[in-house]
């Protein structure tokens, strides 16, 4: 479990992160969204302890990342994939890596299969791909079998396989009861892979919510469009049911805040034929722009409709 609490880093006159409370839960990939600039990787190394905060406290597992002796076996991270000695082959920065942290040579072997590096691994690290070295970054992570793992834009510049692969990775780590944070500005990406978002801006905590309920949360939430010759008896029934109906510009009804069922329930009574009818929720894209915005500071809470104050 990561816990950050309070945590607040300045850097001259820049407030990088400001006052941000939040815990990533075991089991679940949470998605750490937020605009350019908006924190993030800042984040993310006052939770590894490579920067100090100026206030506030960033714990794994309870304790401050700084003061642990062997941190590979507590959090392993990917934050630049750059990172590595370029004269140096995979395999011989993850022996490295292993023998400062008393792990044995054969748990290099392991992770080199476990992220399909393969032969690539005996070659200089100069010559790899930027696939590859996002592969040898995530060896490198791994190498600990740690219970918590911080991936800063893992996806970013991967092929479709890449992407997929890294996203196929992380269910896995987070359904072996692992604590994964993945940040990422692909949103479509986000909405198939993670359970959990933590959406920030300008350091600032915008959402901390499940990924249903950041959707659920959105400007449009849930709408059901249905499409009737009878638009203006149904567009009557639904009112008096009580419902808001408005018409899209294609001759649909849209009706918010309803179920599909209630909508087939209301037209069957009113005799009206339906043709289509289909449940819309907003896309988190949609949402993450809306949330985005503004600098308004809010939750997502239980209730799905309560977004902004
Ligand atoms: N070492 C530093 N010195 C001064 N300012 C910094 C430093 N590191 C980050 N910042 C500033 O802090 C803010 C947050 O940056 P950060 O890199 O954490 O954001 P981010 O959300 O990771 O952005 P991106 O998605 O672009 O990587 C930015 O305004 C950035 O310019």
């Amino acid at each position: 479990m990561i816990t950050v609490h309070g945590l607040t880093k300045q850097y001259g006159a820049v407030r990088a992160v400001d006052d941000l409370t939040f815990d990533v839960l075991p089991g679940k990939v949470t998605g750490f969204l937020g605009p350019n600039g908006a924190g993030k990787s800042t984040t993310m190394r006052m939770v590894l302890g490579l920067d100090r905060p100026t206030r506030g406290r960033a714990l794994v597992g309870g304790r401050p990342v700084a003061g642990m002796a062997e941190p590979l076996h507590a959090v392993g991270a990917l934050l630049d994939a750059g990172a590595v000695h370029p004269g140096r082959s995979g395999r011989d920065h993850l022996r490295v890596a292993a023998r400062t942290h008393g792990i044995p040579p054969r748990r290099v072997d392991e992770v080199v299969d476990q992220v399909g590096l393969g032969p690539a691994a005996k070659r200089r690290v100069r010559g790899y791909s930027l696939g590859m070295r996002q592969r040898l970054g995530i060896a490198t992570a791994l190498l600990g079998d740690p219970g918590v793992l911080l991936f800063d834009e893992p996806m970013n510049g991967l092929d479709l396989e890449g992407v997929r692969w890294i996203r196929a990775l992380v269910r896995r780590l987070a359904g072996e009861g692992r604590t994964v944070l993945l940040s990422s500005h692909l949103m479509s990406e986000m909405e198939q892979t993670a359970d959990h978002l933590v959406i920030i801006g300008r350091g600032r905590l915008i959402a901390d919510a499940s990924l249903a309920d950041v959707v659920r949360g959105g400007a449009v939430g849930q709408r059901v469009r249905v499409r009737t010759p009878s638009a203006g008896l149904l567009a009557d029934a639904l009112r008096r049911r009580g419902l808001r109906v408005s018409p899209a510009d294609d001759g649909d009804l849209l009706v918010d805040g309803a179920a599909a069922e209630t909508v087939g329930d209301v037209a069957l009574a009113a005799g009206a034929a339906v043709h289509r009818l289909a449940e819309e929720r907003s896309s988190l894209e949609q949402v993450y722009l809306d949330l985005t915005d503004t600098d308004v500071e809010y939750r997502v809470a239980d209730e799905p409709a309560a977004v902004r104050s």
